[in-house]
């Protein structure tokens, strides 16, 4: 059902533009509020020319297409969007907590609490997306939010399967590739457990497990999944059965997203406060 803010005709007339909320490849974000409603709201400005230069116009109208059918507490809202002659804009759920890598950089490494929560709330997130046929969510910390009340919203509309090439061209990091797709075969919604395995690793540790020099070092470290967990910071064992039956090489044998809300790591560790330190 389309609800009556998606069918409205939006202009920027319609809205206050307030402090900018950073800036991305293709655009800056601006907080806003709806003349309205007084809603407050996130503004994402991207320029036609450079979604024309890269191409990615119509792949962008077909995921503004899927976020705008999506609806979960962890996945960042998009209200609607509009156009003017040189942008387009897109309207967005405001996260008053900002972005999750900048939190991961302030602490180093998250506790194993607050590592457990937001990869509970990421598993929930992913279930709901695949059960609706939409995978590879792009879910590296640069496209992970917080909201007002702590929890994680994934904002970045998963450039779906389509833009496989997209990471070939987008010299973007290979990190959180998995094998199947750094090796160039088809991939499905397994992807998406190794990604999160990734995260989950580089929640807890600071850093993701292939990192390396070199694009060939880390190529090679991921497509013979050569994980390593340092003896610092502590790292309870069960955290690291966790990561280890996600980051495996056969697709097929990745702990199902549904299993691993049940893995005793993320059981004894989960904490839904959305109150945490550093
Ligand atoms: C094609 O685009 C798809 C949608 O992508 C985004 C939607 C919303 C975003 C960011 C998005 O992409 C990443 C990006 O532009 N940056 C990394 C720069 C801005 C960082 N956000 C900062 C931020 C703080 N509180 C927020 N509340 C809501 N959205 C936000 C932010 N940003």
């Amino acid at each position: 059902q389309v609800s009556a803010a998606e069918k409205k005709r939006w202009t920027l007339n319609d809205f206050n533009i307030g402090k900018p909320l950073g800036r991305g490849k293709f655009g800056h974000v601006y907080l806003a509020r709806e003349k309205r409603s007084n809603h407050i709201v996130a503004l994402k400005v991207l320029f036609k020319s450079q979604l024309q230069q890269s191409q990615v116009e119509h792949q962008l109208r077909r995921e503004v297409e899927i976020q705008s059918h999506l609806r979960h507490p962890n996945i960042l809202r998009l209200y609607g969007y509009f156009y003017d002659q040189s942008r387009v804009y897109l309207i967005l759920e405001y996260a008053a907590r900002g972005e999750l890598y900048k939190e991961l950089q302030k602490c180093k490494y998250f506790s194993e609490r607050r590592a457990a929560s937001y990869v509970a709330s990421l598993a929930r997130a992913l279930i709901y997306c695949h059960g609706k046929h939409v995978i590879h969510r792009d879910i590296k910390p640069e496209n992970l939010l917080i909201g007002a009340q702590g929890e994680l919203k994934i904002a970045d509309f998963g450039w779906s399967v389509h833009t496989f090439n997209r990471r070939r061209t987008m010299c973007g990091t290979l990190d959180y590739l998995p094998p199947e797709m750094v090796e160039s075969v088809e991939h499905d919604s397994n992807v998406d457990i190794w990604s999160l395995g990734i995260l989950c690793y580089e929640f807890l540790y600071g850093v993701p497990p292939f990192e390396a020099e070199k694009h060939s070092d880390t190529y090679r470290r991921i497509v013979q999944v050569d994980l390593k967990f340092p003896s610092k910071p502590i790292v309870s064992s069960a955290a690291k059965d966790l990561i280890s039956q996600m980051l495996v090489k056969d697709s097929s044998k990745r702990l199902p997203l549904h299993k691993l809300l049940e893995h005793p790591w993320i059981i004894q560790n989960v904490d839904p406060s959305g109150i945490y330190k550093c």
